[in-house]
């Protein structure tokens, strides 16, 4: 189990606000550390996803030098061999949904997964831990809102709604970045470190 000295908090390192909001919405109060978030835009690492959230947990462990999770959300295509993977970033911001879901003309194959990978240290000379979460489903001609990402054109498997149109509870309660943290919050023990009150998420740098 995790070792965070009672009363101090985990620092949530990322660039990107919609991630930090889902992960306010999911943890909820059930997160038994004070939670405060950091915009530090980490480098974007090449290399297989585990390896990746290792180098950025580490990189954030040194920049806070205290207990920091990060997280890296890879979308992987079936018929491309899991690519973009970890590289969807650069992707999205060249193609935006559309031009992912053309990518996909001439396969048959639509199917996709999308992965999330959280690391968690406990300071700088700590060791890395992981938590992942997959969700399936395929690749669409995009639809819905536009406020995240590639939402428009994932739809999860067993529902014929995106991301982006379905209910932020119903993406929050199957997705990615749910089940990843789900795996994480049994390694946070409640009543191990009795933290004073539950959960206090200051989500003060955006
Ligand atoms: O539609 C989406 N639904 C999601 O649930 C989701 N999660 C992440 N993303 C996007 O996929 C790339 C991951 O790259 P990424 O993990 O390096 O994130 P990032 O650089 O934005 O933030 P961070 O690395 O500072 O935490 C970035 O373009 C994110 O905007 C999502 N898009
Ligand atoms: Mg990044």
């Amino acid at each position: 189990t995790m070792a965070v000295p009672a009363g101090r908090s985990v620092v949530f390192v990322t660039g990107n606000a919609k991630k930090l909001e889902e992960v306010i919405q999911i943890l909820g109060d059930r997160f038994p550390y004070k939670l405060v978030s950091k915009k530090i835009d980490l480098p974007e690492y090449q290399g297989e996803p585990d390896e990746i959230s290792i180098q950025k947990c580490r990189e954030a462990a040194k920049e806070i030098d205290g207990p920091v999770i990060v997280e890296d959300t890879c979308l992987c295509f079936t018929a491309l061999g899991g690519l973009p993977g970890p590289y969807i970033k650069w992707f999205l911001d060249k193609l935006k949904p559309e031009g992912l879901y053309k990518l996909l003309t001439g396969f048959e194959d639509k199917s996709a997964w999308a992965l999330c990978t959280f690391a968690f240290s406990a300071g700088k000379d700590e060791p890395v831990q992981l938590f992942r979460g997959k969700t399936e489903g395929r690749i669409v001609e995009p639809r819905g809102p536009r406020d995240f990402g590639w939402d428009p054109c994932f739809q999860p498997d067993g529902y014929d709604k995106t991301y982006a149109e379905l209910p932020k509870e119903v993406k929050n309660s199957i997705s990615h970045r749910f089940r990843a943290l789900a795996a994480m919050k049994h390694e946070f023990p409640p009543d191990l470190l009795k933290c004073t009150n539950t959960c206090s998420i200051l989500a003060t740098l955006f």
